[in-house]
């Protein structure tokens, strides 16, 4: 088990914001996280990643509890992709992208040809090789998000923790961002809204009123019943006639 938590919870001003969660996260799978707004999914990825201190419980990642793990160790282990990550800096994408090799570098390990190699992967993985020189600010929301993803992408992480990494983009690098995350040698936790996006992952895991309520493979735990019950609409499974795939589509509560 590559990354574990036990009874683990966050509360803040006496209000329960996640509780009771006990998860064990297989090594190289992909987890998707779902749930309404409010439900908690950032919350427990930020206390996956460390980030944030558990009031309750903990998390350990590879046997060792997280809290009592050196930054640098954790941040060699886990890149966490934030929701509306923002950096105000007047930097390049280039200069933002190299951040990612930060845990790697010290007074031992200056920079090398092998951290340029791994940082030019991370941008043609991300399709944005090419946008090396532009200022961040000048990128629109989707090249920031691919730009932050790169980032992830070049600290060479054993885990990936990625909130709602699809916003912003496009149709085709949406599909070509996921099919990236299940390719790569890597376990990925992953908050997303699009439950058609969840049914592609190893594993699905649903959040309600900060609490995991379900967790499994995605056609035993994306029920119509269950969709109904967490997201208060009305949902139908089709199958696509071109490969035979299923897929959500949602109607209003009548
Ligand atoms: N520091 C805080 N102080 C007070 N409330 C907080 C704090 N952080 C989170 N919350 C609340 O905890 C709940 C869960 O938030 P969280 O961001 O984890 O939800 P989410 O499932 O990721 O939502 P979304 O789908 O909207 O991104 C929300 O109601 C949020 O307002």
């Amino acid at each position: 088990m590559i990354l574990r938590t036990k009874d683990l919870g966050w509360s803040v001003r006496g209000k329960a914001i996640v509780s009771g969660v006990d998860l064990a996260i297989n090594e190289g799978e992909t987890l998707g996280l779902i749930g309404p707004n409010g439900s908690g999914k950032s919350t427990l990825l930020k206390l996956l990643g460390g980030i944030r201190q558990p009031t309750r419980g903990a998390v350990s990642l590879q046997g060792r509890d997280i809290a009592s793990m050196p930054r640098r160790k954790v941040a060699q282990i886990i890149a966490f992709l934030e929701q509306q990550a923002e950096t105000t800096e007047a930097i390049t994408v280039r200069d933002a992208v190299e951040l990612g090799r930060t845990p790697w570098l010290g007074p031992l390990q200056p920079w090398s040809p092998e951290d340029d190699r791994i940082v030019a992967d991370a941008l043609r993985d991300t399709d944005m090789t090419g946008f090396e020189k532009r200022q961040w600010a000048t990128l629109s929301g989707g090249e920031r998000q691919r730009a932050h993803l790169a980032r992830s992408l070049a600290q060479r992480p054993e885990i990936l923790l990625l909130d709602e990494p699809t916003n912003h983009l496009d149709i085709q690098h949406q599909l070509s961002i996921l099919q990236l995350v299940s390719s790569l040698p890597v376990t990925a936790v992953i908050a997303l809204h699009d439950l058609n996006q969840a049914l592609s992952c190893d594993r699905v895991g649903v959040m309600a009123g900060g609490r995991l309520v379900a967790l499994g493979k995605p056609e035993d735990v994306l029920s119509v019943e269950r969709v109904t019950a967490v997201f208060g609409v009305r949902a139908s499974i089709i199958t696509d006639p071109a490969d035979g795939t299923r897929l959500f589509r949602f109607h209003s509560p009548s």
